[in-house]
């Protein structure tokens, strides 16, 4: 079933379908031949927590950036909350990815000129979307309400990628993908980050896509999918960190 979605200004053709985000053979090849991605075939139902994860030079960060619409596949196709990308201009994607996605990255990316809160109310911004109290719900549901005058530079690293997460959920999208969110973070730092995301699914229904190279925050996810040598190899409901943590160490002498 097809049906228009919002305004003239941000209506795509969308199909009804329960997952949030939809790889059908999904593949990434580069010039001369290097296959980054062989097609990958991935159903994310809304509401779960999957984490990425495999040896370096497997795909994770091949498939986060096809997945989410910073890279055009070179096979396949991609749906993100019923929307078929390949067809959509790059206006037209650039919007999906700022309505419809939310991101957060190793380094958080935070604008230093601007206020916490504003920082979290740019998605919203850049979107034309009035602030309705979102931004400040968002920054209250990270537990930093207090703090949305400061600058980024005021927080500490923890915080600043707290403030990242409440950024990436405020338009409410259909998938967050989290490439490393936990990587320049201590492990108690990174507990409390990890700690939100799972909120976010737990409570508010989110979607989470998790790259990470840390067996202790996949154990946060639903599912850990392994990639090596682009291809899915393992996948594992309710990770637990010493599963994952074998399972990684095998598919690093399979490689070596
Ligand atoms: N722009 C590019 N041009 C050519 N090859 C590329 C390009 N980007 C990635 N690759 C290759 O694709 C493969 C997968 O890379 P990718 O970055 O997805 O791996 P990864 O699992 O995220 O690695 P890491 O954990 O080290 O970040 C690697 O062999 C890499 O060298």
């Amino acid at each position: 079933m097809f049906r228009r979605r919002g305004s003239g200004r941000t209506a795509v053709a969308e199909v009804a379908e329960p997952d949030a985000l939809v790889l059908d053979g999904v593949g990434r090849s580069y010039r001369r031949g290097t296959v980054a991605l062989e097609p990958v075939d991935l159903a994310v139902p809304r509401g779960r927590f999957l984490a990425v994860m495999g040896p370096s030079g497997s795909g994770k960060s091949t498939l986060l950036q096809c997945a989410a619409g910073l890279d055009r596949p070179t096979s396949g196709s991609v749906r993100i909350g019923g929307v078929e990308i390949a067809p959509l201009s790059e206006t037209a994607l650039t919007r999906l990815r700022r309505e419809r996605v939310g991101f957060v990255f190793q380094a958080h990316n935070l604008v230093p000129s601007l206020s916490v809160l504003e920082n979290v109310a740019l998605p919203l911004l850049l979107g034309e979307v009035p602030d309705d109290g979102r931004a400040r719900d968002a920054l209250d549901s990270v537990g930093l309400g207090e703090r949305g005058a400061d600058r980024p530079a005021e927080l500490s690293g923890g915080q600043q990628q707290r403030v990242a997460i409440a950024r990436a959920l405020v338009t409410s999208p259909e998938v967050v993908f989290a490439d490393e969110p936990t990587g320049a973070l201590d492990p108690a730092t990174a507990q409390d980050v990890l700690a939100l995301l799972r909120q976010a699914v737990d409570r508010d229904g989110h979607t989470v896509v998790m790259v990470t190279h840390d067996p202790a925050a996949a154990a946060w996810a639903d599912e850990a999918l392994f990639l090596a040598e682009g291809r899915i190899a393992a996948r594992v409901e309710h990770p637990d960190s010493s599963h994952v943590h074998a399972i990684m160490r095998d598919l690093g002498r399979r490689a070596a």
